[in-house]
């Protein structure tokens, strides 16, 4: 069974991509991505946001014993000494998340983590089960180090499956059930201790006015089309950054509510990738899709004013054979190109 983690939203990211300003897909996206990232990763999630700092809290209280990490995304409660405080009090490793960068603002949540990744979209907590999964929670191991770590946890797994005896953990179904607390399988994960650094040291500034979007535009996200392996290593945030797309969050003309089947936006493309990424649709099902509204464009068909060469350019990477071809992350970076 893999490692289970807590993802905790904080308030407002509910309205992610619904808010001008903001970088990054929608909420729902950012969720298939986590989920579909959690599955490459053999991750078990249970994902939470609220909008009030004690659900938060009482999420951590509640799933205390059967969590081995927590990614925890404060977004405005990043100065929350109550959230800091239980993050100590559960004891369990936990990795903070920005998806733009903190720039004035100092968190006292990272207090509680072992490193905080911001700055990077929906990449900052793709990274943070990237470090879970690969037990780096500072993310500063080399390769090399990395798959030594890996060797040893299969190690140790099997020696504590030996162990167990057939015993199984309770299902991860969020009930109520205390289920025994694994009681720490010898890792400490990255338990913020003075062994580990953190990974950036978010120092303390005047507060200011906050440093939105304008730090971490989507297209910081990853570069296009590679093959990002960021496993483990070091996370800087982006450094320079151009200007956020104004339209970022903003209703299409025409894309309102559910578009017209054959109206080509960027939010429709946008839908069908998070379908993909949360295997609602087959690799196959997706480029079929593509390849059928690429050839419905080339015959005049109605596309998102101002987006047409983009659109085309996304539906002939998606309709290329074969489908699979694009990675999770690729095909979230898409989304976020697509984002409106
Ligand atoms: O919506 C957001 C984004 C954010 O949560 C982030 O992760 O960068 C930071 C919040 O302050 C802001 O309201």
């Amino acid at each position: 069974m893999g490692k289970r983690l807590l993802v905790l939203h904080g308030p407002n990211l509910n309205l992610l991509g619904e808010r001008e300003g903001r970088q990054g897909g929608r909420f729902a996206d950012l969720d298939a991505a986590l989920t579909a990232r959690a599955t490459e990763l053999g991750l078990e999630l249970k994902v939470v946001q609220s909008n009030h700092e004690g659900v938060l809290i009482d999420t951590l209280h509640a799933e205390r014993s059967r969590l081995e990490g927590v990614v925890v995304s404060p977004a405005g409660l990043f100065g929350s000494y109550p959230l800091m405080e239980a993050l100590e009090a559960v004891g369990v490793p936990a990795i903070e998340v920005y998806l733009e960068r903190l720039g004035d603002r100092e968190s006292v949540v990272a207090e509680a983590c072992a490193s905080t990744i911001e700055g990077q979209g929906f990449h900052s907590y793709l990274e943070a089960l990237e470090r879970f999964a690969s037990g780096d929670l500072a993310g500063e191991l080399t390769d090399e180090e990395e798959e030594e770590a890996e060797e040893e946890e299969e190690t140790e797994d099997e020696a504590v499956e030996a162990e167990d005896d057939g015993v199984v953990d309770a299902a991860w179904s969020g009930d109520d059930e205390e289920a025994g607390a694994p009681e720490e399988k010898g890792k400490t994960l990255g338990r913020r201790g003075k062994d580990i650094p953190r990974e950036k040291s978010l120092a303390v500034r005047s507060s200011g006015a906050l440093a939105r979007a304008a730090d971490a535009p989507a297209k910081a996200l990853a570069p296009s089309g590679g093959n990002r392996k960021t496993l483990g290593r070091k996370v800087e945030a982006p450094a320079a950054a151009a200007a956020p797309s104004k339209t970022l969050g903003r209703k299409v003309p025409g894309a309102q509510g559910t578009p017209a089947a054959n109206f080509l936006t960027r939010a429709l493309v946008r839908q069908k990738i998070a379908d993909r990424l949360a295997g609602r649709l087959t690799p196959a099902e997706l480029a079929a899709w593509a390849r059928a509204k690429w050839a419905e464009v080339q015959r005049g068909g109605p596309a998102e004013k101002g987006y047409q060469d983009m659109l085309e350019d996304s539906l002939l990477t998606l309709s290329a054979l074969p489908a699979s071809k694009l990675s999770d992350s690729q095909l979230v970076d898409m989304m976020t190109r697509l984002e409106g």
